[in-house]
């Protein structure tokens, strides 16, 4: 059973406004205080929030067994734990104290995938102070990130052809020409992904409008490309933007650095960035006009890539796969 938890440190943390705050007339969130947690009928019902239940579902038996724990520390430690499985991730840090949250976050505070360039910048920018090459330096979560509610048809859609591997294949393929949709067409906050094609619970890979969007916009392009086949500066870059992310909101200054606590990650596979099977630079949509886009060989094969629904090694999984059901991973 793979159970993302990954995806709530955000939208917990994100769920705060600057601006909201000087205006003074509503609750501006608290920030990564745990709301999610605390009041899970309320956020996780948010449209933005859709995917991120499951997490919630997860992590609540933990709290109710851990009542000393924070909501806020909870899914923060759960976020670093749970990235510490994928080959490549970061350590990240691990700051313990932060206290309960007193109220649920207002709506309408975590970007959407059909949101535009400039208004995602700036949700960013009032919600946590990050800058449009921090903005990028979050996004490779999506390196390990599946999709199951934009498409209504299909589940567990991957953003990148390995999405259990925090590699940096998410910001070479999000340059590649769409040429088709895993599922159906004409969803918000979807568009064109270059590997469409699927097979069962193999479904194909999903691209968000938003990520094809900020890969091109001259704001962000280069920071976006400069990822590509660079490990180390990926990783190094998420660990930082996730240290001031995983404390919006937040006093640190009584807070107890337990980084000591969270697993060493899985080691990177060292595999250099690749073009999937079929695929070259003449398919790369290049944004980036002041660097040349490196040199990188294409995936051995004839056809295009099928991603994986499971990893090779989780037989739960495959046994799920070959009677036709889907475990929910
Ligand atoms: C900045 C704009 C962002 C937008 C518009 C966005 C949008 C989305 C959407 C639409 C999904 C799919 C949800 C579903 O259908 O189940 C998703 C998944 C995910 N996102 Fe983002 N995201 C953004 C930034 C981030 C950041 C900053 C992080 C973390 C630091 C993050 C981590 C994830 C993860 C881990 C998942 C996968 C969840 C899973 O596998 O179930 N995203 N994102
Ligand atoms: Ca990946």
């Amino acid at each position: 059973m793979f159970i993302p938890i990954f995806n709530i440190s955000l939208d917990d943390a994100i769920a705060f406004s600057q601006k909201l705050k000087e205006e003074g007339q509503v609750f501006p969130g608290g920030g990564a205080d745990g709301s999610m947690l605390v009041f899970p009928d309320v956020e996780p019902n948010f449209s933005a929030n859709l995917g991120i239940s499951d997490s919630v579902d997860a992590l609540l038996p933990f709290l109710a067994a851990h009542p000393q724990i924070s909501a806020g520390d909870l899914i923060q430690f759960a976020g670093a734990v749970g990235i510490s499985n994928c080959p490549g991730a970061p350590r990240l840090e691990f700051l313990l104290g932060r206290p309960n949250a007193t109220a649920p976050a207002p709506d309408g505070l975590i970007p959407e995938p059909q949101s535009n360039v400039t208004s995602i910048l700036e949700r960013m920018s009032d919600g946590g102070s990050f800058s449009p090459d921090e903005v990028i330096a979050l996004l490779a979560s999506h390196t390990i990130a599946r999709s199951d509610h934009v498409d209504p048809t299909i589940q567990a859609v991957p953003f990148d052809s390995t999405p259990f591997t925090f590699d940096t294949q998410i910001f070479l393929e999000v340059l590649l020409k769409g040429v088709g949709f895993p599922g159906t067409a004409g969803n918000v906050g979807e568009v064109e992904s270059p590997l469409p094609i699927g097979e069962g619970l193999n479904v194909g890979e999903m691209r968000l409008q938003s990520d094809f969007a900020l890969a091109r916009d001259p704001r962000t392009a280069c920071t976006w490309q400069g990822f590509v086949n660079e490990q180390e500066k990926m990783s190094s870059a998420f660990k930082t933007v996730m240290a001031k992310l995983a404390v919006i909101a937040q006093n640190t200054e009584n807070f107890i650095d337990c980084s000591e606590v969270v697993p060493i990650p899985v080691p990177a596979v060292n595999k250099p960035a690749t073009f999937p099977a079929t695929k070259t630079r003449a398919d790369i949509q290049q944004a980036c006009l002041s660097s040349p886009f490196p040199n990188l060989q294409t995936d051995p094969g004839a056809t295009e890539t099928i991603i994986p629904h499971c990893i090779a090694t989780d037989t739960a999984c495959l046994a799920a796969e070959s009677d036709g059901g889907d475990d929910d991973s």
